[in-house]
């Protein structure tokens, strides 16, 4: 049985086969912004994404992932918390089965109704499988969606989930550039996680933004229906 949301192989389940879910450094969490501390030695985030860098758009089973060309500097993320140069691997969503619910980090206890993630390895390793199992090996943007106005940056992304409804495939999808998806203020919160989903791996540098995105209740709905197939196919 492989992990997934489902009563037998969901959150509660994942550490008889990810023993690291019992790990000192598990996320999500709950961010109470009245215990974060400031550090005046952080940076503010500089982000540089290309374009023509972003190649397709698949459905994992968990999630639309959208994949980005990584074998050069186009796409990084540097400064903020991190040190050394961080390129863009992939970005994807998080969302729930209603608006209350959904996002995966939560602030002083607030759910929002989804999270993306914008997935970065250190170049300092030769490649993402390297990265991904070193303590500073990752770096993922965190941004909560609320309900609220259209987002014309995603609309463009759920158009393309209409064609990708089969656990496993994946389409072509160029010229995407996924700052179009974060907020105007990139203030943040940091601290040192792991990958929220199997192999749960304890290398991520997490970096939410405080600031959320906008998405309109159809917008929602429709990542929702989506997600209901995706759902249905995870329980293929
Ligand atoms: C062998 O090492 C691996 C390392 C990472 C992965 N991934 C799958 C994970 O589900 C996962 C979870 C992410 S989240 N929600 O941003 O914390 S990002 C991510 S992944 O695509 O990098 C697969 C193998
Ligand atoms: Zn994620």
């Amino acid at each position: 049985m492989s992990w997934g949301y489902a009563e037998d192989n969901g959150p509660a389940k994942w550490v008889a086969n990810f023993p690291i879910a019992d790990g000192p450094r598990q996320s999500p969490i709950d961010i109470v912004p009245g215990e974060a501390s400031y550090d005046a030695g952080l940076k503010p985030l500089s982000i540089k994404y290309d374009p023509s860098t972003c190649l397709d758009i698949l459905n994992n089973g968990h999630s639309f992932q959208v994949t980005f060309v990584d074998d050069n500097d186009s796409s990084t993320l540097t400064d903020g918390p991190i040190s050394g140069t961080y390129r863009l691997k992939q970005f994807h969503f998080h969302w729930g089965a209603a608006d209350d619910r959904g996002s995966e980090h939560t602030v002083a206890g607030t759910k929002y109704a989804a999270e993306l993630h914008l997935v970065h390895w250190n170049t300092a390793y030769p490649s993402f499988g390297e990265a991904a199992s070193k303590p500073d090996g990752l770096a993922v943007v965190g941004v909560f969606l609320q309900v609220g106005a259209e987002n014309a940056s995603l609309q463009r992304l759920l158009d393309a989930f209409d064609s990708i409804k089969t656990k496993g495939s994946q389409t072509s999808f160029a010229n995407f550039d996924p700052s179009t998806m974060l907020p105007g203020c990139l203030d943040y919160w940091t601290y040192d996680g792991s990958l929220t989903t199997p192999p749960l791996l304890e290398s991520v540098t997490w970096i939410v933004c405080k600031e959320p995105v906008s998405v309109s209740p159809e917008q929602v709905g429709l990542q929702r229906e989506c997600s209901d197939r995706l759902c249905a196919h995870r329980l293929e």
